[in-house]
């Protein structure tokens, strides 16, 4: 196979270990720099708990482009991070993986608009874990038929936005299917506020942070005189790395912006 010249950012995350390590299991890919918050013009092999990897760190993903002219940027970081990486690298002419979340659907459209116009493809990966994105299709079948629907997500007590982005993606794939309505008792009131979480187009999503949580989410349908629950749980970040190799792999081949791992799992 070809090989496919990738930056990490947020290579000292959870998810960027990760990332290095699907770097080193996987042959095709040649890990060419990686961007940290700090630790400019040291190797990553100098990073606290890297592996011996000769890769240049860089704070400034504008150095990191031009001096290392990859293809794929990985972005693993924040919201904030992650909004700034994904403009820099469409500029730059980098096919941007964004495991990032916390982009709402009018910067997924903008972003959208950017990618058509420079002809470039890039990707938005609310959840990369098959069983996460299964999850999410079935529910969306689930809602054309019990649109009486409630999502609890369950994350790790570091995560920094909520509702997650498997949790806004699931409830958008869910109003594609179904009419808005209001869930609930029609004169129902929030005694304590946020008690019933946040709301689109009537849908209820709950959002749990506890330690000891990985990422996990039940998608919880009522009917008449039944329940329906559907559910995901990520054990470890390892669920994660077959979509980002999947993501890697399907960017360079895109000329456009995908939202949604659902779109290039057949
Ligand atoms: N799409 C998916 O399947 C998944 C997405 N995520 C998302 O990925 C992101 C990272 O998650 P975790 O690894 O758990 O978080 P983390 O907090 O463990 O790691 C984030 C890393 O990014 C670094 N960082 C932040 N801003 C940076 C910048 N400007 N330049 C370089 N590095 C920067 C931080 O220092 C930190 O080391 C989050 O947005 C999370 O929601 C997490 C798991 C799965
Ligand atoms: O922050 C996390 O951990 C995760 N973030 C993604 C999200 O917001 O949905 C994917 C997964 O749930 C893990």
């Amino acid at each position: 196979m070809k090989e496919i010249k990738i930056v990490i950012a947020g290579p000292r995350g959870n998810m960027g270990r990760e990332a290095v390590q699907l770097m080193q299991d996987t042959e095709h890919f040649n890990l060419v720099a990686v961007i940290d918050r700090k630790h400019e013009g040291k190797k990553l092999s100098e990073l606290d708990g890297m592996p011996p990897l000769d890769v240049p760190v860089y704070t400034e993903i504008e150095t990191c482009f031009t001096e290392t002219q990859p293809e794929v940027l990985i972005d693993l970081t924040s919201p904030e991070s992650g909004r700034k990486h994904i403009h820099a690298a469409l500029e730059y002419g980098v096919r941007p993986v964004m495991g990032t979340t916390g982009f709402t659907q009018e910067e997924i459209i903008q972003l959208r608009q950017k990618t058509e116009e420079k002809g470039i493809g890039a990707i938005i990966a609310p959840n990369f874990a098959i069983g996460a994105i299964l999850m999410m299709k079935f529910a969306q079948t689930a809602a054309r038929y019990m649109p009486d629907v409630e999502i609890m997500e369950m994350h790790h007590d570091r995560k920094l936005d909520a509702p997650s982005g498997t949790a806004y993606k699931t409830a958008q794939l869910m109003a594609e299917v179904r009419e808005a309505k209001i869930q609930g008792h029609q004169d129902e009131e929030e005694t304590m506020e946020g008690a019933r979480g946040a709301e689109l187009e009537g849908m209820r999503i709950h959002s749990i942070r506890l330690p000891g949580l990985v990422a996990h989410q039940e998608v919880l349908f009522g009917g008449p005189g039944q329940t329906l629950s559907i559910r995901h749980d990520s054990i470890n970040r390892a669920s994660f790395m077959p979509g980002v190799r999947l993501s890697v792999e399907t960017v360079l081949t895109l000329d456009t912006l995908v939202y949604g791992l659902e779109h290039i799992i057949e």
